[in-house]
C-alpha cells in the first residue's frame, strides 16, 4: 500500500517534530497533526515559525519549509482521521494519579479515547501506529476497541516507538540509530509494516529499520529507557562514593567509558535525571513486572528511581549544609530550570525538586533559564502541591538576565547544562555576590580551578 495521507493525533514534543521531519522528507505525503489543545495548534500555526510551541534546534526551519505545503496542524481530529490511511497516536501517557496503579502505571485514558475516536470515524481500512510509549500488550487493547466499536473496517496496529531525545530531536529524527516497527506476522500485518518501512526509507537506510513482533517492539522502548536511566543512576551512585573517597567521578567515568563494552555515553554524573520519560517509563515497567508477580525484577528497576530521588535530595541537602545549615532568607540563584539543555521542557526537571526542598527551608530562589518562562516554573512548583501558589510566587524570582539573577546571591546552583553558562564572566558574577560565594555545579560544566582562583567555593558532583 502506498501511503499518501498521514494523520498524527497529538501535537506535542513527539508528534510535532516527528511529523515535521516526515513531511520534510516525504513531500509526496500529506501530513496532518491534530490536537484537542487549541492553543497548541494555534502556536504551531503561528506565522512566525520561531514561535512554534516547542523549542528544538533546527525545528522551526523544518516547519517553515513544510508547513502549508504538505504539513498541516489542525484541531479537526475527525476530518484528519477520516482522510488518512495511516494514523499515528502520539498522545501523552503520563503516570496514573488515581485509582489502581496510582503513581506507577501508565494512564492510558488518552490512548483509549483516540482508539474510540478512530473506530467511530473510520470508514475505510486504516493502519494505526502506536507512537506513544506504551505498556507491553497495549496493542491488544487498542485492537479490541477498534474491532468491537468500529464500522466493520479492518485495522492493522503497528508499534513504532520513538527514541528521540529532547534538545537533539531534529538530528535524532534525521539520523536515527534505528527505526523500530512491530506488527502482526500475518500477511496483512506484513503489508502494514512494509507501508511504514516505505515511509521511513525515504531518508533512513533499510539496514537501520528493524521489524519485530508487536510485543517486542512495545517492550523494547521501555527497556531502552530503563537501561539508559540505569546508567545515570549507576554513575550518580558512584558520585557519592567519589565524594567520600577522594576519587573524581569524571575521571572514573572516563576510565570505565573507554572499555568498549561499557562505552563513553550517558555516564555524566548530575543532579539527577529529569524529563517526561525516564521516571514514568521505569515506574510503568516496575508496575508491569509486579502485575506478573515478578517482584525481584520490579525491585531491581525501582532502585534506579530510588537512586535518582536520592541524588536530587542530596544536592539540596548539600546546599543547606554548606551554607552553615541554614538558607532561610538567603538568595540562591539557579542557572537553568529545563531538564536538560537545548529544550524548553521542564517536566520532572531536577530543578523543580531542588527548588521545592530549598523553599521548604525558606530560601529565596532566583532563576535564569534562557528558554523557560516564569509561568512554567510556577506551574511546575504548584503541581507538587507542597504549598499554596502565593507562597511559590513569593519564594521565586525569575530574571531575563543571568548577571541580574546572580546579583546579591549567597550561592549559585547550576541545574541545567546550557552551554552559555560556561562562557559567562564569572569574575563579574563573583564581585556581585555575598561572600563566601558558593557555586554548586549540578552538571559539572564549570571550570572548578578557574572559579576557585576567582575566590568561589566550588562544589561539583562526585569530586
Ligand atoms: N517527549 C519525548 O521526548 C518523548 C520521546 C519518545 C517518546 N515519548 C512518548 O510519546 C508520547 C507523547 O509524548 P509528548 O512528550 O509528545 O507528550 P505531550 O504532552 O507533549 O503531547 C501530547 C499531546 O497529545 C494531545 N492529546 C491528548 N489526548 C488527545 C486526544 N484524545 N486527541 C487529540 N490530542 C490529544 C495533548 O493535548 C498534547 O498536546 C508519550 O507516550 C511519551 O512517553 C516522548
Ligand atoms: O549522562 C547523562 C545523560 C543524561 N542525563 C540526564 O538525563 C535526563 C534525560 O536525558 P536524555 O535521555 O538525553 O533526554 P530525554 O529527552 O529524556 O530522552 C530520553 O527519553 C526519551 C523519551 O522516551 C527517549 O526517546 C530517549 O531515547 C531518551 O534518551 C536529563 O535530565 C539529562 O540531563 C544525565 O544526567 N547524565
Amino acid at each position: 500500500m502506498k501511503i499518501t495521507k498521514i494523520c498524527c493525533i497529538g501535537a506535542g514534543y513527539v508528534g510535532g517534530p516527528t511529523m515535521a521531519v516526515i513531511a520534510q522528507k516525504c513531500p509526496h505525503i500529506q501530513v496532518t497533526v491534530v490536537d484537542l489543545n487549541e492553543q497548541r495548534i494555534a502556536d504551531w500555526n503561528d506565522p512566525n515559525p520561531e514561535n512554534i510551541p516547542i523549542y528544538e534546534p533546527g525545528l522551526s526551519e523544518i516547519v517553515a519549509e513544510a508547513r502549508g505545503r504538505n504539513l498541516f496542524f489542525s484541531t479537526d481530529v475527525d476530518k484528519a482521521i477520516d482522510e488518512a490511511q495511516m494514523i499515528f497516536i502520539s498522545v501523552n501517557t503520563p503516570t496514573k494519579t488515581y485509582g489502581k496503579g496510582k503513581g506507577m502505571a501508565a494512564d492510558l485514558k488518552y490512548i483509549e479515547l483516540c482508539a474510540r475516536q478512530i473506530a467511530r470515524v473510520a470508514k475505510q481500512n486504516k493502519i494505526v501506529v502506536e507512537k506513544s510509549t506504551l505498556p507491553v500488550r497495549t496493542a491488544e487493547a487498542i485492537k479490541s476497541i477498534l474491532d468491537n466499536t468500529g464500522n466493520g473496517v479492518q485495522f492493522q496496529i503497528l508499534s513504532n516507538p520513538e527514541f528521540l531525545a529532547e534538545g537533539t530531536a531534529v538530528t535524532d529524527l534525521l539520523n536515527p540509530d534505528r527505526i523500530l516497527i512491530g506488527g502482526d506476522t500475518t500477511e496483512e500485518g506484513e503489508e502494514a509494516i512494509n507501508a511504514l518501512v516505505d515511509v521511513y526509507s525515504n531518508w533512513v537506510s533499510r539496514d537501520r529499520i528493524l521489524t519485530t513482533n508487536v510485543w517486542s517492539s512495545e517492550l523494547s522502548k521501555l527497556t531502552a529507557n530503563a537501561f539508559l536511566a540505569q546508567r545515570i543512576s549507576s554513575i550518580n551512585a558512584m558520585s557519592e562514593l567519589c565524594e567520600k573517597t577522594g576519587a573524581d567521578v569524571n575521571e572514573v567515568a572516563r576510565a570505565i567509558g573507554m572499555d568498549s563494552r561499557i562505552g563513553p555515553k550517558f555516564l555524566k554524573a548530575s543532579v539527577g535525571f529529569g524529563g517526561s520519560c525516564f521516571q514514568k517509563d521505569i515506574l510503568n515497567l516496575v508496575y508491569i513486572a509486579k502485575s506478573y508477580g515478578l517482584n525481584e525484577v520490579a525491585d531491581y528497576w525501582e532502585q534506579v528511581i530510588i537512586m535518582n530521588d536520592h541524588q536530587k535530595r542530596r544536592f539540596s541537602n548539600k546546599i543547606v549544609q554548606t551554607l552553615y545549615n541554614t538558607v532561610a532568607d538567603k538568595k540562591i540563584t539557579f542557572l537553568g530550570w529545563a531538564f536538560k539543555k537545548d529544550t524548553n521542557d521542564t517536566r520532572e526537571s531536577a530543578a523543580i525538586y531542588v527548588a521545592d526542598d530549598l523553599i521548604n527551608e525558606q530560601a529565596k530562589i532566583s532563576v535564569f533559564d534562557p528558554k523557560v518562562s516564569k509561568n512554567k516554573m510556577l506551574n511546575d512548583l504548584d503541581y507538587l502541591e507542597t504549598r499554596i501558589s502565593q507562597e511559590n510566587i513569593d519564594a521565586l524570582s525569575v530574571f531575563e538576565n543571568a548577571y541580574e539573577a546572580c546579583k546579591g546571591a549567597h550561592a549559585i546552583a547550576i541545574l541545567t547544562e546550557w552551554d552559555e553558562f560556561t562562557t559567562y564572566d564569572w569574575k563579574k558574577i563573583y564581585d556581585s555576590m555575598h561572600k563566601p560565594a558558593f557555586v554548586f555545579d549540578g552538571r559539572n560544566i564549570l571550570n572548578a580551578k578557574q572559579l576557585e582562583s576567582i575566590g568561589f567555593v566550588y562544589n561539583g558532583i562526585g569530586s
